[in-house]
This record gives structure tokens, C-alpha cells and sequence, in this order.
């Protein structure tokens, strides 16, 4: 007989579906948690905070209305770190709330501390004060996320030179930011910083970027970064990162530039969070960035009764896909059967313009030598895209000529990361052209760009 049914060792997305869950089928179940409070990297540097910087930037800047009222146009004149910082604390302390209370009305049990295996059913927890207290799962839940990669040739500060954890708490906004890193974080960041008239700097080593993403896509998007001054070094290895007696910093590349910025931004990627965890105690091995390899249906480790899910398992390593794993690897858990996830998922990025994609891209298309066919559409030819003052943005849809069947669906620009569960839907149910062709939107809506899209398809698919 054990403590709980069921010890979760972690409370971000998947960690809390998962502890959820697991209360919802009458089972007992802890929470573990290093953190001073509960949410994780999503709640507390992750997810949210990112996405509430943005929010505040594109308020206060009046981003979204300098379509009509031009580019120097500003809701707030002077904005500072602590116009950002306010209300990135209540958006979180509103969150945080909100777990704290879903745990209690289900049940959750929650202990502060961190967590490490002493056996495969065995957990020490030690407090911040070293107190160490042991239980023991009957199944355990490995939901520890993931931390910023920080190599040792990174001066890391917290005050000019800072991980994407510590971003979210700068005391002062920088005149010019480098990032390195195009990864989703760094286009992220590079982007919002940009929206503030921050001179930004995005440095990756390769030639490409987000190479996830259809590549008509990053070309537009490319273009509009290019057109607001970012400044993109692809391409571009970094030799070394030098403090300069201005106090300013150097990031020296290999192709012999040098970029000189206020701040810097490093971000290259995560790493497992689980060198605490002592898994070999259990019998679980990691790979070289600290992860877990599981059973992509059950959420197993290779010890059957442990699971793991969220960021520490890899791809794709978000949020959304996170909750969706904790909730199936608590099923599996306590006995119910396990399906694998729909074939496609939604990336959503949120840089500025937003990117948000599901389904094949043209080069993925290619590649399979499926026979396709195109349909375009532009947020500035919407009715609703004139309202917005909108003067970019596009959809990108495409079909098979074979079958008809949507195939992917590639959105840049206000709203896409809303707008794509629409295509979604119809990818995920296998629908054709014909439900954009047959289908009458709300008008004028964003949405409509499906219409458009689909038209534009169907124009050319049918044409003799
Ligand atoms: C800047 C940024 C922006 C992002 N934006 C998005 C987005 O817009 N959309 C999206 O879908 N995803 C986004 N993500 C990814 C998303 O945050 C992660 O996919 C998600 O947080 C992973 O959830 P998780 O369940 O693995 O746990 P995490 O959120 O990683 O939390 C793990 C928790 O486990 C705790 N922990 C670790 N080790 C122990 C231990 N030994 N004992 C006790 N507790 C422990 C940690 O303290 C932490 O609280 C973003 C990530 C970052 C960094
Ligand atoms: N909107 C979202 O869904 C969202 C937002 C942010 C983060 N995330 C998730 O967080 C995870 C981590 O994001 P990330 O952007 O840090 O990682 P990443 O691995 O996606 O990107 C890292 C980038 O840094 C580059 N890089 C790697 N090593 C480098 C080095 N030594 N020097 C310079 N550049 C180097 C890589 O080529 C890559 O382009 C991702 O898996 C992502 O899914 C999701």
C-alpha cells in the first residue's frame, strides 16, 4: 500500500492536467513542486509571462492602430520595465490563483520542495530549509520541464546578459538588444522588443529559422522584420560575448562582425530539468539535453508504473501538447485506455505579426510528390482586415488535387494563432476544399481569409 495512487513531480501544464485528472477519477494524488508557487515555466517565465509582455507592448504602444494613425503613433509615451512588470505580476497572480483553487476543490494535495527518487516508488522531498520529508506513488508522474541552456562561454548577469527566465523580470528597458538564438523564443522576444522601438539584433548560426514553418511564410515574415529594422544575422556563429568597459555588450561573430548592444538575450534552446531527480535510482536514463524517452501513446517510461510528459519528453515541447499528455499518461495510469493524439496539432508563435501553422507545409508537400494545388489570401483584402487598418498579413491554404483534402494551413499576421483551429478542425476531420467552397463565414471576419483562400484554390483547380 502506498501514500497516493498517484505523485506528480512537477505542477506546469502537464504535471496539472495530469494531478486533475487523476482527482477527477477519485484518486488521491500530490503535487511536487521546487517552485515557490505552483504553475511551472509556463506560468512563472514561460508561456504566460511571454505572452502578457506582448499584450502590455502592443497595448501601450498602440501597435495595432498605427495602420490608420502612422508609425509614430502611441497610446503611452514613455513606456518603462515597470509598465510591463505590473501587469505581467497580476496576470500571474491571477493564474496562480486560479491552480491553487482548482487544486483544493478537487482535492489535489500540493508539497513544496523538490523532489528526488530514493527508489522506483520511493520520493524524498527536500524543502528550500533542507527539511526532507519521503512518500511513496503507487505511479509516478515526471512533469519537470525543462531550463534555459547556459553554456559557460555566456557572461551571464541577470542585469544585461539574461536567459529567457530572466527576461520576464528586467529592471530597465534596453535602447538595443541582441538575441541569439532564432529559435521560437528568440524571434519571439526579438519581435516584442522591436515593437517598442528597442534596436534588436536576432543572431543564428544557421542560414534559416523556424524551419518548421512554410517557407513562404518566413519569407513574408522576413520582410516585414527587414522593413522595421531588425536586423537578422543568419549565418552568423558567435566567437564570444565580451563585456566592454562602456559596460555595453560585444557579441564577436565568426564572420568577423561584431554587435554591440545595451542587452542581450540569450536564447538556444532547453535542457531536461532532471539532474535533480537522481532517475537512475528508478532505472531511467536520459539523453544529452537531460529528456526522457517515453511511449509516444502511453506516456511510459521504460519503468512501466513511472510516466513522464510536458517539455521533458521533447518534441514539441509546448504548453497546449503538454496538458494533452499529462491528462493521457494520468488515464493510462489509473486504467483507461490510451489513443494516440490527432495527427495535427497547432503551432502558434506569437512574435509580432503572430505565426500560427497546422498541417503539411509546400516543402513537405513536395517532398511526398503529393500533386497540390495553392489558395491565397490577404488580411488587406478583408473587409474586416480595411477596419483594422491591417496592411499585411496572409493565409496560405493547401489542397491536394488527387483528393481535394486540405493539407495544411499557414497563417502570419494579427490573429492567426485564433484563426487556425478552423483549418484544424477541417484537416483533423479530413474534410476537402469543398467546406470552404460551401461554407458561408461571418462577415466581416478574419475568418473569412478561408473563404478567400479556398476560392483562390478552387479557381485554379478547376480551371480548364
Ligand atoms: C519563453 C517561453 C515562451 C513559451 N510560449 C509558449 C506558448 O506561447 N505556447 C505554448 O504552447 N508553449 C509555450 N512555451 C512552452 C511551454 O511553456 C512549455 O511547453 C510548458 O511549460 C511545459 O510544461 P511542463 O508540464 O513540461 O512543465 P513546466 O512548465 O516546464 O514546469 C515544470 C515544473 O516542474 C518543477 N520541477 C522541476 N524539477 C523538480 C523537482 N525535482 N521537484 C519538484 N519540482 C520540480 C519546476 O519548478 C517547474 O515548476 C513557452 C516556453 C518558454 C520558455
Ligand atoms: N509560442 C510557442 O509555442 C513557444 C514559445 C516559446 C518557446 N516555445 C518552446 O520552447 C522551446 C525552447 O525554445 P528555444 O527557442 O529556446 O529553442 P529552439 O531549440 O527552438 O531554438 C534554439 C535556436 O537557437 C539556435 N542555437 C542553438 N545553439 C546555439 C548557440 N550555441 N548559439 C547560437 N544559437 C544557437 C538554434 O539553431 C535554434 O534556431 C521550444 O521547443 C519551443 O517549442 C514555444
Amino acid at each position: 500500500m502506498h501514500d497516493y495512487d498517484m505523485i506528480v513531480i512537477g505542477s506546469g501544464p502537464s504535471g496539472r492536467r495530469a494531478a486533475i485528472q487523476c482527482a477527477k477519477l477519485g484518486k488521491s494524488v500530490l503535487v511536487v513542486e521546487k517552485g515557490r508557487r505552483v504553475g511551472g515555466v509556463s506560468v512563472h517565465t514561460g508561456t504566460i509571462p511571454s505572452k502578457t509582455l506582448r499584450e502590455t507592448v502592443l497595448n501601450l504602444s498602440g501597435w495595432r492602430e498605427r495602420g490608420f494613425y502612422g508609425l509614430g503613433y502611441r497610446v503611452k509615451q514613455d513606456i518603462g520595465a515597470h509598465d510591463l512588470i505590473a501587469r505581467l505580476h497580476k496576470t500571474l497572480n491571477h493564474e496562480v490563483e486560479v491552480l491553487e483553487h482548482q487544486f483544493s476543490r478537487n482535492g489535489v494535495r500540493t508539497a513544496n520542495g523538490e523532489a528526488r527518487f530514493t527508489g522506483p516508488h520511493d520520493i524524498e522531498i527536500v524543502s528550500e530549509r533542507g527539511d526532507v520529508k519521503r512518500v511513496t506513488g503507487e505511479k509516478i508522474l515526471i512533469a519537470c520541464g525543462t531550463r534555459p541552456f547556459r553554456p559557460d562561454y555566456v557572461p551571464f548577469d541577470g542585469n544585461t546578459v539574461l536567459d529567457s527566465d530572466e527576461v520576464v523580470e528586467l529592471s530597465k528597458l534596453p535602447r538595443s538588444l541582441a538575441v541569439i538564438g532564432a529559435g521560437v523564443i528568440g524571434v519571439e522576444y526579438a519581435t516584442i522588443f522591436s515593437a517598442l522601438d528597442v534596436a534588436v539584433t536576432l543572431i543564428e548560426p544557421r542560414n534559416s529559422f523556424l524551419d518548421f514553418i512554410d517557407k513562404e511564410l518566413i519569407g513574408e515574415f522576413m520582410h516585414e522584420l527587414r522593413d522595421r529594422n531588425v536586423a537578422l544575422r543568419l549565418g552568423s556563429k558567435v566567437d564570444a560575448i565580451r563585456i566592454a568597459d562602456s559596460g555595453h555588450i560585444v557579441t564577436d561573430l565568426s564572420d568577423g562582425r561584431h554587435v554591440t548592444s545595451d542587452m542581450l538575450l540569450f536564447a538556444a534552446g532547453r535542457v531536461g530539468a532532471t539532474d535533480a531527480l537522481k532517475l537512475d535510482t528508478a532505472g531511467i536514463e536520459v539523453d544529452y539535453r537531460g529528456r526522457i524517452k517515453v511511449d509516444p501513446v502511453t506516456m511510459q517510461t521504460t519503468v512501466p508504473h513511472i510516466y513522464a510528459a510536458g517539455d521533458v519528453i521533447g518534441f514539441p515541447s509546448l504548453a497546449s501538447t503538454s496538458m494533452e499528455q499529462g491528462r493521457v499518461a494520468a488515464c493510462h495510469a489509473l486504467g483507461i485506455d490510451a489513443h494516440a493524439p490527432p495527427e495535427f496539432f497547432p503551432y502558434g508563435i506569437y512574435s509580432v505579426p503572430e505565426i500560427s501553422t497546422t498541417g503539411l507545409t509546400e516543402e513537405e508537400v513536395r517532398e511526398k510528390g503529393i500533386p497540390y494545388e495553392i489558395g491565397i489570401a490577404r488580411f488587406r483584402e478583408t473587409s474586416r482586415g480595411h477596419i483594422m487598418g491591417l496592411n499585411s498579413g496572409m493565409m496560405k491554404m493547401i489542397f491536394s488535387t488527387r483528393t481535394k483534402r486540405l493539407l495544411g494551413v499557414h497563417i502570419l499576421g494579427e490573429g492567426a494563432t485564433e484563426l487556425i483551429h478552423i483549418g484544424q478542425a477541417v484537416l483533423n476531420l479530413k474534410g476537402t476544399i469543398d467546406y470552404f467552397i460551401q461554407n458561408t463565414f461571418n462577415y466581416p471576419t478574419l475568418a473569412e481569409a478561408y473563404k478567400i483562400a479556398g476560392l483562390d484554390a478552387w479557381n485554379r483547380m478547376t480551371a480548364k
